[in-house]
């Protein structure tokens, strides 16, 4: 029914599509598919960020990323979870809606 069709669609909604580079990073650390919620996109980046041990140990604020892709993609040699504008400029560049 209508109503249905809605809850459908609005489920879509808030989903985003990676690009190809930023896609294969989320998959590194897990991801599965080709759309996600921008929740999921942070959580699978944190992940990656954990698995590839890119924080560190002592100053667990801090990502270094030189040398890895997420570098690349950020554009940073390293950066402060505590500020997190350089990742949304990232994201603004990498992200395409997949609304419907
Ligand atoms: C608030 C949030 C955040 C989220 C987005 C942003 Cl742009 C900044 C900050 N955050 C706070 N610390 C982290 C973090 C720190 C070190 C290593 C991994 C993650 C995160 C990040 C998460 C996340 O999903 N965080 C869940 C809880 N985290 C607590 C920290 N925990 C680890 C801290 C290092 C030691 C092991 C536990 C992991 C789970 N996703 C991210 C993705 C990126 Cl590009 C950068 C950072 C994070």
């Amino acid at each position: 029914a209508a109503e249905n069709a809605c809850r459908i669609t609005l489920g879509q909604v808030n989903q985003v599509r990676p690009k190809l580079p930023l896609l294969k990073i989320l998959q590194a650390a897990g991801a599965q598919g080709e759309t996600f919620t921008l929740k999921e996109v942070m959580h699978y980046l944190g992940q990656y960020i954990m698995v590839r041990q890119l924080y560190d140990k002592r100053q667990q604020h801090m990502v270094y990323c030189g040398g890895d892709q997420l570098g690349e993609l950020l554009g940073l040699e390293s950066f402060s979870v505590k500020d997190p504008s350089p990742v949304y400029d990232m994201l603004k560049r990498n992200l395409t809606s997949a609304a419907l």
